[in-house]
């Protein structure tokens, strides 16, 4: 293990107590997601990694090493092996985009022409490098997250935290953001430890997961298995508000055959099993290819969609308008 925390409690000096007794392990490797509602306790865990804040019992051991026996100069040098980056990107305004890479490679005692080769070569791994003049005030959200990316990697860490780092960009940004997480990750075999109230983070890129609650670990395992069987309340809670999946496997239907159809349904025609109803009647087969079902303020609506084979899909598409559904034929990418 890369990281182990062993009996971790934290109780502010105010008195209120952030997380009560855990235990957290985390492979090298991994892509670690911690997940839970504001309030949970991930921000103070994520921070118990590379102290910026102690515990107030327990052990933290990073690389084999019980960081909180460290004095304060060799806290500085492992935390060189720990990179992080932030919701709010944490970036020096005063300095440039180079500036604020280089910062991290100043604080470690590099050399200036070192500093100034590193700094090109993680400013093209980010995808930055004609920006390098550039100050914070003049980048987009996204590419300030790709500067705090570059100075996180800059003395080549070995575990990569990040506190919410995608909570404060757009679905876009946010995705362009994971993947960057994704690959550098294997190009470095990094470890990702990353805090987020965002399902869709954890399913987009985590391989491990625990959900947090009132400052305890409530459920824990790998992605895959929890999202496919999650026990605790909030976990499923949490799961339950993914957006649709993914729509590659139905555009691979749409290419090969040409009867997709998205069928909308309402309210007042949801309860009806009016697709077993067409099977019956007309012999088709339907094979449904996705379906979800959307709370709105006034009324529940529904979409699936179904592959229709058999010699009766028009009058079975028929029956179904009859009914008051609304059918639309998928033929390309952009009927989705
Ligand atoms: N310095 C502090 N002093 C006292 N209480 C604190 C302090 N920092 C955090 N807390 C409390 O500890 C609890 C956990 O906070 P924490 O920030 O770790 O949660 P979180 O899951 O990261 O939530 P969020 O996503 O909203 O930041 C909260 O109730 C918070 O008010």
């Amino acid at each position: 293990m890369i990281i182990t925390l062993k009996n971790i409690t934290k109780t502010y000096p105010n008195g209120f107590c952030a997380i009560k007794t855990l235990d957290l392990e985390v492979k090298a490797g991994d892509i670690m997601g911690i997940i839970g509602y504001s309030g949970a306790g991930k921000s103070t865990l994520i921070r118990i990694i590379n102290r910026l804040e102690d515990p107030s019992s327990g052990e933290v051991i990073v690389d084999g090493c019980n960081i909180l026996d460290l004095n304060s100069k060799k806290l500085q040098k492992t935390r060189q092996k720990i990179g992080m980056i932030f919701q709010h990107f944490n970036l020096l305004s005063s300095r440039n985009v180079f500036g604020n890479v280089a910062f991290a490679l100043e604080i470690a005692g590099w050399d200036k022409q070192k500093i100034s080769t590193r700094v090109y070569e993680l400013l093209e791994l980010v995808g930055l490098k004609e920006k390098a003049d550039f100050f914070p005030s003049q980048l987009s959200g996204g590419q300030k997250q790709r500067v705090a990316i570059a100075r996180a990697l800059a003395n080549h860490p070995k575990i990569l935290l990040c506190d919410e780092a995608t909570s404060a960009l757009d679905t876009k940004t946010t995705k362009s953001i994971l993947e960057l997480l994704k690959d550098i990750q294997k190009k470095f075999n990094l470890t990702v430890v990353l805090i987020t109230h965002q399902i869709e983070v954890v399913k987009e890129i985590c391989n491990q997961m625990c959900v947090m609650s009132n400052g305890e670990i409530i459920e824990r395992g790998v992605v895959h298995q929890v999202f496919a069987n999650p026990t605790h309340e909030v976990t499923k809670e949490l799961i339950s508000y993914l957006p649709p999946s993914d729509k590659s496997h139905i555009l691979s239907h749409i290419k090969t055959q040409n009867q997709v159809y998205k069928i909308i349904f309402t309210g007042e025609n949801a309860d009806e099993p009016l697709i077993s109803d067409v099977i019956k009647r007309f012999g088709v087969d339907a094979n449904i290819l996705s379906g979800n079902i959307e709370e709105l303020a006034t009324e529940n609506v529904g979409h699936l969609i179904i592959e229709f084979s058999g010699e009766k899909i028009a009058q079975s598409l028929e029956y179904l308008k009859q009914k008051g559904l609304s059918i639309q034929k998928l033929e390309k990418k952009n009927d989705l």
